[in-house]
């Protein structure tokens, strides 16, 4: 047997944290909250209305620290830095609730979410109907599936539990088989490409680029992780990719708004510097 990696252990983790938060929360109980919860945003709509003016449609991520950065950021208030986000143009907030390998919390995207309009995606492990359940009684307007921890049977019926409920679905791909299982079994036009290698945490920007002109012109291509400079933002938008998640480049800023304007809005820097002076 080999040793599993980072993702499978994550997973592994998930299924019993679904068993412990199900024995306290009967999904009948979150069903009834989902319902409840202030209606979705758009998160799907925002993103591809933005990005078909050929502007930079952000997802701008609430990440303290990762399995393989460690902690990225000290001064971690939530609330705070979506506002920063809001400010510096972002489109939309991804706020990771994963505890035990993100230092991430639910009610970290309940206080990013109250405190802007903009439409967040729960960045989470997904694994069984309860935690969509869970996101939208949360407040989420959209959540992730990532195919590379799921079968096709396992993600449709996830996908089909974020329509019955309202959410959009970001689907992430790594590689061409994943596109291949994603494109056939979702519908959802959000396409996500992890530039991120989940199981040995190799980042690689050509992932995107290889990745793209299989990519359907009806769906919207998302660059995902290891975008850190104008440079490699200029790369996407060379190739007609304007959409983008995008964490750690801001967390390691003191104020991740003013970063994601430095990277994704230069010109409005240099106009917002000229009138202070
Ligand atoms: O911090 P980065 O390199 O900018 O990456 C952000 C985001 O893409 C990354 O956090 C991510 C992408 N897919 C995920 C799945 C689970 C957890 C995290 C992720």
């Amino acid at each position: 047997m080999s040793v599993p990696t980072v993702l499978e252990r994550i997973i592994a983790r998930k299924f019993q944290e679904v068993a412990e938060r199900s024995a306290r929360v009967s999904l009948g109980e979150l069903e009834r909250l989902a319902k409840a919860a202030d209606a979705p945003r758009g998160f799907a709509r925002a993103l591809i209305e933005q990005a078909a003016r050929k502007q930079p449609a952000v997802i701008a991520e609430i990440k303290k620290a990762s399995p393989s950065k460690g902690v990225i950021r000290e001064n971690f208030v939530p609330a705070e830095i979506a506002v920063s986000y809001e400010k510096g143009g972002a489109t939309c907030l991804s706020v990771l609730t994963d505890v035990d390998y993100f230092q991430g919390a639910d009610v970290y995207l309940q206080q990013a979410r109250a405190a802007v309009s903009l439409p967040v995606i729960r960045k989470d492990f997904m694994v069984d109907p309860y935690q969509i359940v869970e996101a939208r009684a949360l407040g989420a307007d959209c959540v992730l599936l990532i195919v590379s921890a799921l079968d096709d049977v396992k993600m449709a019926e996830l996908a089909a539990t974020a329509k019955d409920v309202g959410l959009d679905v970001l689907v992430e791909v790594h590689d061409g088989d994943e596109l291949e299982r994603a494109l056939k079994t979702l519908d959802t036009p959000l396409v996500g490409v992890n530039n991120r290698n989940l199981h040995t945490f190799e980042v690689s920007l050509d992932t995107t680029l290889d990745l793209l002109p299989r990519i359907p012109r009806d769906r919207l291509a998302i660059t995902e992780s290891g975008i850190l400079n104008r440079a490699d933002v200029e790369l996407m938008e060379i190739n007609e990719v304007y959409s983008f998640l995008v964490g750690e480049a801001f967390m390691r800023a003191e104020q991740p708004g003013l970063e994601l304007q430095r990277l994704f809005f230069p010109e409005q820097v240099k106009k917002t510097v000229q009138q202070l002076d």
